[in-house]
């Protein structure tokens, strides 16, 4: 049984140390604008399920990621269905601070409403540079898609920090078999 949250601890490499990826790979892994909207865009419907909501410690790399003094953060796992199949998981920590829920924050309580559609709202939403990582088929992510009927195979996956408000926060995103990208 999966137990959340899913490790994604594996070597991330910047955009300039990839190679070897399909025209399909790299348009889907470097889309700057809302995955949702692309995936959206790819079919007649799309859906969240999510898996965990919770709060949890950060990783002194994800604090560093985050450059955040802060010691927890919302972890949100969800995946992203099209046509009631499951195409991204995806994991996203959101910064968990009393000031953010002074703030009323948006990014609270989400529930099945995909984050892409609130954050790309904001004209101040500003993403740094796409990190891309492979996950291999004994990563614990192969667990998940065990569970969803999947085939094992080697997964792509890429991570980005984004601002908004003067706060920082993490998400990630791993293409499941079949997904769009490995077409
Ligand atoms: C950041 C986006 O939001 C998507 C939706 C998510 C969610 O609802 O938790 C998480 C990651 C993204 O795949 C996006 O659309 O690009």
């Amino acid at each position: 049984m999966t137990t959340f949250p899913i490790s994604l601890s594996v070597d991330w490499s910047p955009a300039s140390q990839v190679s070897d990826l399909s025209n399909s790979e790299h348009d889907w892994l470097f889309e700057s604008h809302s995955l949702t909207a692309k995936l959206k865009s790819h079919s007649q419907s799309f859906s969240v399920k999510v898996l965990s909501e919770q709060v949890f410690d950060l990783s002194i790399q994800q604090q560093k990621l985050l450059n955040c003094t802060l010691t927890s953060a919302l972890n949100r796992e969800v995946l992203l269905l099209c046509d009631d199949k499951p195409m991204v998981y995806a994991q996203s920590w959101l910064p968990d601070n009393l000031l953010l829920k002074q703030s009323k924050n948006p990014l609270h309580n989400m529930g099945e409403r995909p984050l892409g559609d609130v954050i790309f709202q904001d004209p101040e939403l500003v993403r740094k540079n796409i990190e891309i990582a492979r996950f291999n088929s004994i990563h614990p992510l192969q667990q998940l898609v065990s569970q969803l009927n999947l085939p094992k195979q080697t997964l792509l996956g890429r991570r980005s920090v984004f601002s908004l408000q003067s706060y920082n926060f993490l998400v990630c995103e791993v293409f499941l078999p079949g997904a769009y990208l490995y077409s």
